[in-house]
């Protein structure tokens, strides 16, 4: 209690992040690794404590922790230095299961994964991902046979989605072939995609993580399935990682070195650097047992799971809200002809589709694929947690948990008004006042804030924003309504009570969604 400054909170058992926590049933006495989410209506802690910033302290097992909901506090944690506050080593998740990695490291080793990976994001990798999303969305409505079609039921939007972000992630980060129809493999007789096999690690990275060696062995289906899972993606990994060394190597004999920029060639070759010697073994490249050297399997991992499912789930949400909205969809409509209007094309353009990119931040204020940004203060500190006119500061004890809580800070009336409500409109707004696009780098903060920000921010808006503009263009999305057994179809009402309930394993999203497409006049 002294750790957290006495401030009030909930004191319970079990930290929602420890074990304990997270697998014992969430109930009044264990909020659970998602209650953030779970609490938000009901038994939102900072309303019951009469405060924006408040503390969790649990008795048996976890460390005392700081919740906020307050921007400006977020502010401090953030962007106030990251010799204040950073990750740490208790803070490691699953992604660290497959090495060092730019998410979970912190210090001067994260400033060096960090360092490595951004010149990947630039102006023209932005280009290619427009580049490769038109593309593969004008394939997918080929290979799905869209064409001839004036309707197109999905009965589950978040797996095209999934396959879209996926296919986009592996042709522009790891120059993988941009097929729909083709997803990748590994070889003949496999009978697992690498995109299934996604599917499958990113269902059961916490198995992974907590499993010992003979769970892995056990004689049944889905354990051998998971297990076969992960011996492909390694198969993968290596062999594209042998493909990049390769052209290194090709480029070097030629005594010309023109190194892609793409995120893992630049990893690639960074690895091959840092580990002082001309390059990794394949083993170690994708050695899962510690001590690691500089491999560049940990980052690729982070960067699959942070970059694809994330956008994934920000499109489904979207999707979700405009089959709801046919106002909206018809608002962002006359944009996407607006731009398309004046040009001898009908090319789309990403920074005059703003309306769009808006409908795409509001889905992910609402649903923040990633809702919680935790820190760990790394020495003692103050933190000005002035809700009122009243100042108020608070000691914080080196060593605890200060966790930043997008959802709070999303649906929190001080920052937005009628903040339950779907409304695009309140981004584009600020254009009016601002005289520029919905801003970039303002206010919205769905994808964090400070130094360790997101770094793929611009990379997912892009695909996201040049998804929606070409389906919206063709489509009208409605809600695709199940039929009950007494052949009665669902309602609108028991639609959205279905479809937008979230579902939160590394992100949080929606996943039971079905829509149904009909073709604009
Ligand atoms: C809708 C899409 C996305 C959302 C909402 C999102 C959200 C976030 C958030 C909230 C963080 C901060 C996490 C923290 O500090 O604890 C973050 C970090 C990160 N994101 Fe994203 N992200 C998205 C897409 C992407 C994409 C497409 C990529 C890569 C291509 C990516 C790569 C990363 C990486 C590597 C970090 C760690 C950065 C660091 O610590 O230096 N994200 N993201």
């Amino acid at each position: 209690i002294k750790a957290v400054g006495s401030l009030p909170g909930l004191r319970i058992p079990f930290s929602p992040f420890s074990v304990p926590g997270g697998v014992l049933p969430a109930t009044w006495w264990n909020p659970g690794f998602t209650f953030v989410w779970n609490w938000r209506k009901d038994r939102n802690v900072y309303r019951r404590f009469g405060r924006d910033t408040t503390s969790i302290v649990s008795f048996v097992h976890g460390s005392p922790m700081i919740f906020t909901r307050s921007l400006e506090v977020g502010r401090q944690v953030l962007t106030g230095g990251l010799e204040k506050f950073d990750k740490s080593p208790d803070l490691k998740g699953p992604f660290s299961y497959w090495g060092p990695n730019i998410v979970d490291e912190y210090g001067d080793q994260w400033r060096k994964h960090r360092k490595i990976s951004s010149p990947a994001f630039n102006n023209e990798t932005y280009a290619s991902v427009w580049d490769a999303s038109s593309k593969l969305f004008a394939e997918m409505v080929s290979a799905q046979g869209w064409s001839s079609k004036d309707v197109v039921e999905l009965p589950s939007i978040y797996s095209v989605m999934f396959k879209f972000s996926l296919t986009i992630f592996t042709s522009v980060g790891f120059g993988a072939p941009l097929a729909w129809s083709k997803p990748p493999s590994q070889g003949e007789g496999d009978n697992l995609s690498v995109l299934e096999c996604l599917d499958i690690i990113t269902n059961t990275l916490m198995f992974a993580v907590a499993a010992p060696s003979w769970a892995w062995k056990l004689p049944f289906k889905w354990f051998r399935r998971t297990r076969r899972a992960y011996d492909i993606m390694r198969v993968f990994m290596r062999s594209q990682v042998n493909t990049i060394r390769e052209s290194i190597g090709l480029e070097a004999a030629k005594g010309d070195i023109k190194l892609g920029k793409d995120l893992f060639s630049l990893l690639v070759h960074a690895s091959d650097d840092v580990g002082g010697k001309k390059g990794l073994s394949d083993d170690e490249l994708v050695s899962l047992s510690p001590p690691y050297s500089f491999s560049p399997i940990g980052d690729v991992f982070s960067f699959l799971y942070a970059g694809h499912d994330t956008t994934a789930q920000g499109l489904t949400v979207a999707l979700a809200f405009l089959a709801l909205n046919f106002d909206i969809q018809d608002e962002l409509v006359s944009q996407i002809r607006e731009v398309t209007e004046d040009r001898d094309n009908d090319t789309l353009d990403y920074g005059k589709l703003d309306k769009v990119l808006a409908a795409f931040y509001e889905a992910i204020r609402l649903y923040p694929p990633g809702p919680i940004v935790p820190r760990v203060a790394k020495k003692d500190t103050v933190l000005n947690v002035s809700d009122t006119d009243e100042p108020r500061m608070l000691f914080v004890k080196k060593g605890t948990h200060v966790v930043v809580d997008l959802v709070g800070i999303h649906y929190h009336p001080r920052y937005y008004s009628d903040p339950e409500v779907y409304r695009p409109s309140r981004w584009y707004a600020k254009k009016q006042d601002q005289s520029s696009n919905v801003r970039e780098g303002g206010d919205f903060t769905g994808f964090s804030f400070g130094p360790r920000s997101c770094i793929g921010r611009k990379y997912s808006t892009t695909e996201a924003v040049c998804f929606l503009a070409n389906l919206l263009r063709d489509w009208r999305v409605e809600p695709l309504f199940l039929v009950h057994p007494n052949g009665k179809a669902e309602s609108v009402d028991e639609w959205r009570e279905r479809v937008f309930r979230a579902d939160m394993m590394l992100t949080l999203g929606l996943k039971d969604h079905n829509v149904r497409l009909v073709r604009r006049k």
